[in-house]
């Protein structure tokens, strides 16, 4: 089967992935590709490794130009997908991979993100207990933030095992903020520089982690969660930890029973420690998990390519499932190194 897609956003960071995945995708055909003030000018101008679609002349992001493709990716700033959505039939395969339709509490969304809730869609992160089962077949998908994948993942097999209290420092590379120009993330603000944000709960992927979380424990989970912005293009590394409930559970046989048959979750041998490296431009999760047996804390460290599992491949992995083709298609779990 061929299926016919469009790219919202795609000359942003997210809907370029996008591209560079499905470019790699046999069952797939590129249709219209849209920005917002960038529409008129070629793909080229912003994705200069795209190069088999250089040519294309990005259009305006409107429900006519998106409707008659079979699948339309979503990769627009927070608060513009809900609107366009509305617009597409549900013949149409909608990916969201901003944040309109991930949270289920509308006060959440009004709390952290503010204005009216557009409802919530299947939450694309398949590795989660139960959910690649709402996936099959979805015609709407909202992709998780790259902050919550990474969390989520590296915690929901613990659940159970720990006190329902976690606490989470993701470093991130810049990437993940998008091409929008803002002061913190100037070049020469960033390069040789490490600094926290968004510290003290204020970050809006709280909520997204504390949800995933919660519903996995069938009980409210607090998360502290503190983001780190690092000299980076890409990629993020996780370390999360919470108290065990008994200091003798066997961890690493949950975490070796939850992802054995996971394609992209890989919990790495005993003694390697993930890297945001080894994980590059691919879709996996690198994890690694201890006991720090004087606090009887249990510490897992995880990694993934905040464009690829975070984004963009997440975004592939649910197409593959709502559209019944196999999950893995067009996507890797080779990252590049060095
Ligand atoms: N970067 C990441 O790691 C992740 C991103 N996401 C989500 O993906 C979405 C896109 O993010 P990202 O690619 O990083 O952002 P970018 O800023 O890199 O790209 C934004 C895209 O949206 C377009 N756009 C901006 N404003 C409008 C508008 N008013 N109408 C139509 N199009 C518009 C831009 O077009 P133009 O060039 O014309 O301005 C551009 O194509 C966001 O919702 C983000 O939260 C999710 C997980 C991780
Ligand atoms: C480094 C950096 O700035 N990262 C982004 C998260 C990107 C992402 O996953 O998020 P959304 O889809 O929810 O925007 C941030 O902290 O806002």
């Amino acid at each position: 089967m061929t299926v016919r897609i469009a790219v919202a956003g795609a000359s942003g960071y997210a809907g370029g992935e996008v591209l560079r995945l499905l470019l790699g995708h046999p069952d797939v055909e590129i249709g219209a590709l849209t920005a917002g003030g960038n529409a008129g000018s070629t793909l080229l101008t912003h994705q200069p490794h795209l190069l088999p679609l250089a040519d294309r002349v990005l259009q305006e992001t409107t429900a006519d130009t998106l409707a008659g493709h079979d699948v339309v990716f979503l990769a627009l700033p927070h608060g513009r997908s809900a609107e366009i959505a509305a617009q597409l039939g549900d013949d149409t395969l909608v990916i969201d991979c901003g944040a309109d339709h991930r949270l289920t509490d509308p006060a959440a969304w009004d709390r952290w993100y503010g204005g009216t809730h557009a409802g919530s869609w299947p939450y694309g992160l398949p590795e989660l207990p139960g959910q690649r089962d709402e996936l099959r077949g979805a015609r709407r998908v909202a992709v998780p933030g790259c902050y919550p994948t990474v969390s989520s993942l590296a915690l929901a097999p613990a659940m159970g095992l720990v006190e329902p209290d976690v606490t989470v420092v993701a470093v991130s590379g810049t990437s993940g903020a998008g091409k929008a120009l803002k002061p913190n993330l100037l070049g020469s603000e960033v390069m040789g520089s490490l600094s926290a944000y968004g510290v003290g709960g204020t970050h809006r992927h709280t909520p997204e982690i504390a949800q995933n979380l919660s519903k996995v424990a069938a009980e409210p989970v607090g998360v502290s969660f503190t983001p780190v912005l690092a000299p980076l293009p890409r990629g993020i590394l996780a370390t999360c930890s919470a108290t065990l409930k008994d200091a003798d559970a066997d961890v690493r046989a949950a975490y070796e029973k939850a992802y054995a048959d996971e394609p992209f979750v890989h919990l790495l041998p005993e003694g390697h420690w993930p890297t945001t490296g080894a994980v590059l431009g691919s879709n996996a999760v690198q994890l690694q998990v201890a006991v720090d047996r004087d606090v009887n804390r249990l510490v897992v460290v995880a990694a993934i390519d905040n464009l690829a599992k975070g984004t963009a491949g997440a975004a592939v992995q649910c197409m593959n499932l709502a559209l019944g083709l196999p999950e893995t298609t067009g996507l890797s779990t080779v990252g590049v190194a060095p």
